[in-house]
């Protein structure tokens, strides 16, 4: 959607997959979805150097509503939990630099069973989330038909646009006819959504992890294209600090989603992460990758019988990211390779390896070079024309 939002994909911080629809604030209150628990991300992202990197957006997810809509038909948060109300909440997202998303559903009832946004409703529930100050709105699709969908999800453009408040919008549409085309039109998702969910939901594991590459990977001729400023594929949280991924899986997570230009959404307890889980989630390069501004999504080039896969994608000033994927489990692998099997141009490289901080210099596409790879981990390269002015790129964003 071309409003000037989300030239890059965007960066933040959402409640799903970490909290879920907890709403037992009596027993288990630090972790409820509250206002105490966006203010308390909010404060994390302002204090402990996300926001500076880019993660600015702090989203509600599902359960965030009272049961009933208010006396005016409109969309109230459940006082107990949101006792401030949303307004509220946002100025206090807003007071730290920060921009605050909701979550609505196009159809009888959220995904959850709380109310939903049917037709009637769609321009009712848009002026009430402007009124907010919500700046971003994740428009679910769960208890609603392909015609609903198909009225709903253009309807609620239109209506945010006409509230005359800028606000992202990102669609689950896709996720629910499918995700690929001919039922899905992705022009028409480019010209009316910012981002869009187009397969299944992420689950803190690993398989999952690899189930939405696969299908990213295996679909990519239909969704690659559809990807640009403005206009983002969306594969779904980053679970990078939660329970279910080894360090060398966060990395391939952080790797794979640079490099498909995914949103940068994490969900985790920010209040509790570890230092690797941080590193990862504040590589500046990785981070720098994801946000090209030429937005090009990135393709599996390769898929070799030794398991390695080769992930490759265009960036700014002739440079280009590789990322070497291990699909093994067992054992490391060493990867023999070089520039010309993965067409590259004739000329002099170098590589920035970003999660070791080396650079492999003298390369040109005849050099063989080999990577060792860790079980389900990622070598992942920021490659550039030597003596171009790519190499500051990655300089300036690893010394910053
Ligand atoms: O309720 C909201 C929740 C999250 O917002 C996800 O990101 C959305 O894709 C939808 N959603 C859930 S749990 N959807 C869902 C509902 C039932 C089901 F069997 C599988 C998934």
């Amino acid at each position: 959607l071309d409003n000037g939002l989300l030239r890059t994909p965007p960066m933040g911080w959402m409640a799903w997959e970490r909290f879920r629809c907890d709403v037992d604030c009596k027993d288990d209150p630090e972790n409820c979805i509250s206002e105490g628990l966006f203010r308390d991300m909010a404060d994390r992202l302002a204090e402990d150097g996300w926001k500076e990197l880019g993660y600015d957006y702090v989203i509600i997810d599902d359960c965030w509503m009272s049961r009933l809509r208010d006396k005016g038909g409109r969309l109230q948060p459940e006082p107990s939990r949101f006792p401030g109300g949303i307004a509220k909440l946002a100025r206090y997202v807003h007071n730290r630099g920060l921009k605050l998303g909701i979550y609505a559903d196009m159809g009888s009832h959220t995904c959850m069973g709380y109310p939903g946004t049917t037709l009637d409703k769609i321009e009712l529930d848009a002026q009430t989330f402007a009124s907010w100050g919500v700046d971003y709105l994740k428009f679910d699709g769960c208890y609603s038909n392909p015609v609903e969908q198909m009225l709903g999800y253009p309807l609620m453009s239109k209506a945010l646009n006409a509230t005359g408040r800028p606000m992202v919008y990102s669609c689950s549409w896709p996720v629910y006819i499918g995700g690929l085309p001919p039922s899905v039109n992705y022009s028409l998702l480019g010209e009316i959504c910012h981002l869009w969910r187009n397969y299944d939901d992420i689950q803190d594991s690993w398989d999952s992890v690899q189930g939405i590459v696969n299908w990213f990977s295996n679909n990519q001729d239909d969704l690659q294209p559809a990807a640009g400023p403005g206009r983002w594929n969306d594969p779904d949280m980053l679970i990078i600090g939660n329970f279910g991924l080894s360090v060398d899986q966060a990395r391939s997570q952080m790797a794979l989603w640079a490099v498909m230009a995914a949103p940068l959404i994490m969900s985790n307890d920010l209040r509790n992460l570890d230092n690797s889980a941080r590193a990862i989630l504040q590589n500046k390069v990785a981070i720098a990758i994801n946000q090209d501004p030429l937005g090009i999504q990135g393709r599996r080039l390769l898929q070799e019988k030794s398991r390695v896969e080769v992930y490759w994608r265009p960036l700014s000033h002739s440079a280009s990211s590789l990322v070497f994927l291990s699909r093994r489990t067992d054992m490391p692998l060493l990867y023999h390779c070089s520039l010309d099997k993965l067409n590259y141009e004739a000329g002099n490289y170098e590589a920035y390896d970003v999660f070791t901080g080396s650079t492999v210099t003298g390369l040109n596409v005849t050099t063989e070079f080999t990577v060792s790879i860790n079980p389900s981990g990622v070598v992942m390269w920021y490659v550039y024309p030597r003596s171009s002015q790519a190499d500051a790129v990655h300089r300036r964003a690893s010394e910053s």
